[in-house]
């Protein structure tokens, strides 16, 4: 069975079209939800939580209707909100408790469940001081173990790695490939940053200006996402052998992308294309420094995307928007 389900799926504010005509189905296990700020993610988890109502489209989350049977779904399912909830004054014990009792637990339950699931996520004797002098990563922690508390079936994690460091960050990841794995819930997790998606999730969906862009088994994902790069030396004859590489092969029809630490990046569409830029290479009679598979990152998912059209501002638009986040994964330019 679905775990999620979207059909048609529209939200439109007064001067933003936040998710247009979005059909998504997730199955069982860990998926990730990948889409620049602005994307549509945090609007689809509430749509799908029964805490926002969709203007046109249906959405149904462990086969109950999100608009209908908002409480039976959210007793069902754990939330991890992106932005900081934490009260600043009470303990990460005393938070988890009074969550735990709210979904339902008895008291005596809910202190067990919660010390539990807060060793779970490594917090010990942090646990019993006040939140406001907690990290960024303590409270993350709070914030996941909150969503666990109650055993749900399903949890939604929005933006989970948000503002940690890149240690803070592989422990986090671990922690939701643990969910799954040693407890059996199915998650969906939200980030900006593909490349950390790829590592947790089985599964990647990709929503740019609230359409899906694509939808598909991170193995598939990534293979078809490969990408070659280049980098070359200079010559006597050509002084830029970046450029005269790039032109060599526009000549021949191989598109590229740079960057600007003067790599050549090209999308891998068949394993001739190896054979090409090598004979390119020797033809100009340059030296070839690096030729190396790698990923696409999420800009180029973005700028690649192709026959899906940008929403709420055409395709332009969408395309700034993830221009903008690229900042953070990929300095990525591409040339056609
Ligand atoms: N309550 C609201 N009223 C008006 N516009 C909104 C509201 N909530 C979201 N939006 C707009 O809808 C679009 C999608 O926002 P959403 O928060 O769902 O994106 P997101 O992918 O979660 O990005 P982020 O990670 O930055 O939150 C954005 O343009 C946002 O400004």
């Amino acid at each position: 069975m679905s775990v999620i389900e979207t059909n048609g799926l529209t939200k439109r504010y007064p001067r933003v079209t936040a998710l247009d005509g979005l059909t998504i189905d997730i199955q069982p296990g860990v998926t990730g939800l990948v889409g620049a700020n602005g994307a549509g993610k945090s609007t689809l988890i509430k749509i799908l939580l029964g805490l926002a109502p969709a203007t046109e489209g249906t959405a149904s989350v462990l086969g109950l209707d999100s608009a209908a049977e908002g409480e039976t779904i959210r007793a069902q399912v754990g939330y991890m909100p992106e932005h900081d909830c934490l009260p600043p004054d009470v303990s990460a014990t005393e938070f988890v408790v009074h969550m735990a009792c709210m979904s339902g637990l008895p008291r005596t339950a809910a202190r067990e469940r919660t010390a539990d699931t807060l060793r779970h996520v490594g917090l010990y004797e942090e646990r019993y001081r006040p939140m406001g002098g907690y990290s960024t990563g303590m409270k993350q922690r709070v914030k996941l173990a909150q969503a666990l508390v109650h055993d749900p079936k399903l949890v939604l994690l929005d933006e989970p790695t948000n503002g940690l460091d890149p240690a803070g960050r592989d422990e986090m990841l671990g922690l939701i490939r643990r969910i799954h794995s040693d407890f059996g819930i199915s998650v969906l997790v939200t980030s900006h940053l593909l490349r950390e998606l790829e590592r947790t999730s089985e599964h990647i969906v990709v929503i740019d200006g609230g359409r899906l862009l694509r939808s598909q088994t991170t193995a598939s994902f990534v293979e078809a996402t490969a990408s070659l790069a280049i980098e070359v030396t200079d010559s006597d004859a050509h002084p830029d052998g970046t450029a005269a590489l790039r032109a060599a092969l526009a000549e021949v029809g191989v598109e590229t992308v740079t960057t600007p630490g003067r790599q050549i990046h090209l999308e891998i569409t068949d394993e001739g294309v190896y054979d090409t830029v090598r004979d390119a290479v020797v033809e100009l009679g340059l030296g070839l420094v690096r030729m190396e598979r790698g990923r696409h990152e999420i800009a180029e998912v973005f700028q690649s995307r192709g026959s899906v059209g940008g929403a709420g501002g055409g395709a332009d638009g969408g395309v700034d928007r993830a221009g903008d986040q690229a900042a953070d994964v990929s300095n990525a330019e591409v040339t056609r």
